[in-house]
């Protein structure tokens, strides 16, 4: 893995930030020196070749205005108008970037308007400001509409992780009045107002359409609730030598972006020339019911697409023979049925000990109970998901998972969260710090499900899928992934050998299924629309994405 893939894996929070920006300064970089870099880095990724001001839409290439051409080599790129650029100066060094992207933005010709309402500024940002000021660059002390008309782009350097408390007037309301106006916003570090560890509104934010992070990702931007804010996002590396990251945040960090590098290292993408199907894994899926049958066809194509060796469906004998013209290669296990057409029990016979894996619970219902607590009672590798997970809140999560020897894996959306662990806080608030308590408490792994979906281990490890599509809230397309896990833990744990996979190890190939999952939306919902992506599409969509050779 190169040096720009490590960097795109580690995620900081604020005081770790400051704690690795401390080490570059105490080893002798200027803090002016590391400003004029990183500013130098955002204006060339917006202005430079290939840069965001050309995708930024009609708005800032329209409304041709009549200045005389300009000669710089940046300026290339645009079309032979001047282009008017407010930039929204905060106090602290946020403010100090956004200066100092002001005063190259005036060198190259564009017409730029600051608004800064900051009486007191921390010095270094007070030079620049006073810099530009000596340029001839106008500031203003409210949003005013000669800061505002026919501005074409809108740069926010307000705050960055040095914002800890909340917003207020007169500042939350100019935000407010930025925000109607839907114009580009490119956000510098982190939309202002967005708390950098949890993602948290502080009063209000601004909501970018671009968001360039600086030198290593900020956890916040990595939380459901801050990426309405976000818009598109794109780290600016500045060089942070890895040692002074792994001086702050061990070897391996804690909480991980899962990557493309990451993911494919760890899918079973080659297989030794000399193997069998057992030893490439045995999945016994356990899931279906007469009413809900189309869920366990997904599950199962999602189990195919793994590439495990062998599947076993086990099903109410009712939908059997569905099953078995859908998935022609699986075993399909007609099981005794409740009335109700759920699994009643499993047939007498099955040696659950025979399977590497069991993935359980999609379209069960909760009348499949006792086929719940028989696997968990089991000693394999165990993902619940769906009605597993409901029947296992109704068990109570925590006594009843401290009673497994073998490794469990949960994957709840934000409700079933709640229902397993109801005595922890809100999962669609601070989602990283609930994931990694609920799988510290029940000693599972659990993947908690959403648009930027979170796994963690027990012993505090979190990986954060950082890309998704909306296209994948729909019914069914959460079938697809508990099926796609449990042929790749089955694998995982077929080839281990008998010796055990451990918790991370597992969480790995959790995490690198989820984001094989995530990335198959996107494809999919790049050919097809986000309409395009119906479950059924998405699995056919799995082995496309891994299969491209690139
Ligand atoms: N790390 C790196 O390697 C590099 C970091 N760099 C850049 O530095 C940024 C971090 O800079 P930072 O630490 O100066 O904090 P920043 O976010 O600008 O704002 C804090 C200021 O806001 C104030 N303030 C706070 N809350 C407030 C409120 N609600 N309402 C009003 N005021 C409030 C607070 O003042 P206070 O009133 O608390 O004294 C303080 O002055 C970082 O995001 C990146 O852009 C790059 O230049 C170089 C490489
Ligand atoms: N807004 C979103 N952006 C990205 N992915 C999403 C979004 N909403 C849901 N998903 C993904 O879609 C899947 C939905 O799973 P789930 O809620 O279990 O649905 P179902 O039970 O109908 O199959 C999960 O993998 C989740 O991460
Ligand atoms: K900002």
């Amino acid at each position: 893995m190169n040096r720009l893939e490590q960097i795109q894996q580690v995620t900081v929070t604020a005081q770790q930030m400051r704690d690795i920006e401390g080490r570059i300064f105490a080893a002798g970089m200027p803090v002016a020196a590391l400003m004029e870099k990183v500013a130098g880095a955002i204006v060339d990724r917006i202005i430079g070749d290939g840069g965001l001001v050309k995708h930024l839409g009609a708005s800032i290439l329209a409304t041709p205005k009549n200045y005389p051409p300009n000669t710089s080599p940046l300026y290339k790129n645009f079309p032979p108008q001047f282009r008017k650029v407010t930039i929204l100066v905060g106090p602290g060094h946020n403010g100090g970037d956004a200066l100092v992207v002001a005063r190259e933005l005036h060198f190259q010709g564009f017409i730029v308007g600051i608004y800064c309402p900051f009486p007191k500024l921390k010095e270094l940002t007070s030079q620049h400001a006073q810099y530009a000021k000596s340029l001839g660059i106008p500031f203003y002390e409210q949003i005013d509409n000669n800061l505002l008309k026919d501005c074409d782009l809108i740069i926010d350097g307000l705050f960055g992780f040095g914002l800890e408390r909340e917003i207020s007037d007169p500042i939350a309301s100019a935000i407010n009045q930025i925000n109607q106006l839907a114009k580009p916003i490119i956000s510098i570090d982190l939309p202002s107002g967005i708390h950098t560890d949890t993602g948290e509104v502080l009063g209000t934010a601004i909501r970018a359409t671009h968001t360039l992070c600086l030198g290593l990702w900020k956890q916040g931007l990595l939380q459901d609730r801050a990426l309405e804010y976000v818009g598109k996002a794109e780290l600016i590396d500045f060089d942070i030598p890895l040692a002074d990251i792994a001086a702050i945040l061990g070897e391996t960090p804690q909480i991980q972006r899962v990557t493309k590098a990451f993911a494919l290292a760890h899918l079973p993408l080659t297989r030794p020339p000399v193997t069998h199907k057992y030893k490439m894994g045995h999945l016994l899926l356990i899931c279906g019911s007469r009413r809900y049958a189309g869920g366990a066809i997904l599950t199962a194509l999602g189990a195919r697409a793994s590439g495990v060796g062998m599947l076993s469906i086990a099903v109410p004998e009712s939908i059997k023979p569905l099953l078995v013209s859908h998935l022609p290669e699986a075993l399909i296990i007609g099981c005794p049925e409740t009335e109700s057409g759920a699994i009643s029990h499993l047939l007498e016979g099955i040696d659950l000990e025979s399977y590497n894996a069991i993935a359980c619970g999609p379209g069960l219902t909760k009348d499949a109970t006792s086929v719940a607590k028989l696997v968990l009672d089991s000693d394999i590798p165990l993902l619940l998901d769906a009605d597993g997970l409901n029947i296992l809140a109704q068990m109570g999560t925590i006594p009843k998972l401290s009673k497994r020897q073998a490794l469990t894996i949960l994957t709840p959306h934000t409700g079933e969260f709640k229902r397993l662990f109801p005595d922890l806080p809100d999962s669609t608030q601070d989602r990283v710090n609930a994931v990694r308590e609920a799988s510290r408490l029940s000693s599972a792994i659990v993947l908690l499900k959403g648009a930027r979906t979170a796994i963690a281990t027990p012993d505090g490890s979190v990986f954060i899928v950082p890309e998704s599509t909306p296209a994948l809230a729909r019914g069914g397309s959460g079938d697809v992934l508990t099926g796609l896990l449990g042929g790749l833990v089955a694998q995982s744990s077929a080839c281990s050998c008998g010796t055990g996979v451990s918790p991370v190890s597992l969480a790995e190939i959790v995490a690198a299924g989820a984001w094989w999952h995530a990335q198959a939306g996107i494809l999919a919902a790049q050919e097809r629309t986000e309409l395009g992506v119906d479950a059924f599409t998405l699995t056919q969509y799995l082995i496309p994405v891994v299969g491209s050779g690139e």
